[in-house]
């Protein structure tokens, strides 16, 4: 739904939050910490020094204040005691929540050194997702972001995962649309000016077949191929977009004018 003017002032606050929690936990992802210290530090940092609230806690029972996915682990990992390792990708997935309204943005770290394998997959999820970006503006149809993130994951001989999507946020953590990350040109709803979205692809080294683990939140891949994910928050303008959660080390203007 289309935001007021100080609805959009709110958005931009949510979003730099979050980002700023993604800047903050980058020293401390190094082998030997685990999930569960990262997840402490951020739900500090968001409650005690933003005075904001961590979005994913108690979301539908989920236990913790951010999600961390390991690997081959899709998205919607829960903080553990298991220390991080030489080698390991993790998404840390931040939502926070800042006078009503939500910011959500995630990114790869790799510890240490990453396999050739997992840098190129890394690398070819932003750029999906960055192309994606590129793509938006006031007219822009759900099935033109699908289709370029798609194309350019299958293209690398990756997958894309179809079960889990990007959407609208807002006062609400999850709002319509839903932002499928594959799909046809020219097809689905037309984006317009004032609409706040995320686009999160999930891009699997291998096949594109999810699964469930008994703690029923885990999403892993079934192959056990490694997975890859990035999520920016944008905000829908008439001639492009402007990306809410964006961070130093980004490799896009935060203004962007559709290609
Ligand atoms: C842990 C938060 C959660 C619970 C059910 S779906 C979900 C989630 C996690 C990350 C997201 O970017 C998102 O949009 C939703
Ligand atoms: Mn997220
Ligand atoms: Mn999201
Ligand atoms: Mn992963």
């Amino acid at each position: 739904i289309i935001k007021t003017p100080e609805e959009i002032e709110k958005m931009r606050l949510a979003g730099r939050l979050a980002a700023e929690v993604l800047e903050m936990i980058e020293p401390y992802v190094v082998a030997g910490v685990t999930t569960d210290e990262l997840n402490s530090r951020c739900h500090d940092y968001i409650v005690n020094v933003q005075q904001a609230t961590p979005a994913p806690l108690n979301y539908h029972g989920f236990p913790k204040s951010i999600c961390t996915s390991v690997n081959h682990v899709i998205c919607h990992g829960i903080p553990n005691d298991k220390p991080l390792k030489d080698g390991d990708i993790i998404n840390i997935d931040i939502t926070v929540i800042k006078d009503g309204y939500h910011g959500d943005t995630s990114r790869m770290f790799v510890v240490g050194e990453p396999s050739i394998l997992a840098a190129r997959l890394i690398k070819v999820t932003q750029e999906a997702m960055y192309l994606a970006i590129k793509k938006v503006k006031d007219g822009t149809r759900l099935g033109d972001i699908g289709q370029v993130i798609q194309q350019h994951a299958e293209k690398h001989g990756y997958s894309v995962v179809r079960e889990y999507c990007g959407h609208g946020i807002g006062a609400e953590f999850h709002e319509e649309p839903q932002v499928l990350h594959y799909g046809r040109a020219g097809t689905g709803e037309v984006l317009k000016a004032g609409m706040c979205l995320t686009i999160e692809p999930m891009i699997n080294a291998g096949a594109r077949h999810s699964k469930l683990l008994k703690d029923d939140w885990t999403v892993v891949t079934k192959d056990r191929s490694l997975s890859a994910q990035y999520e920016h928050t944008i905000l829908v303008t008439e001639t492009g977009c402007e990306i809410l959660t964006l961070r130093s080390d980004d490799t896009i203007e935060r203004i962007v004018s559709a290609e």
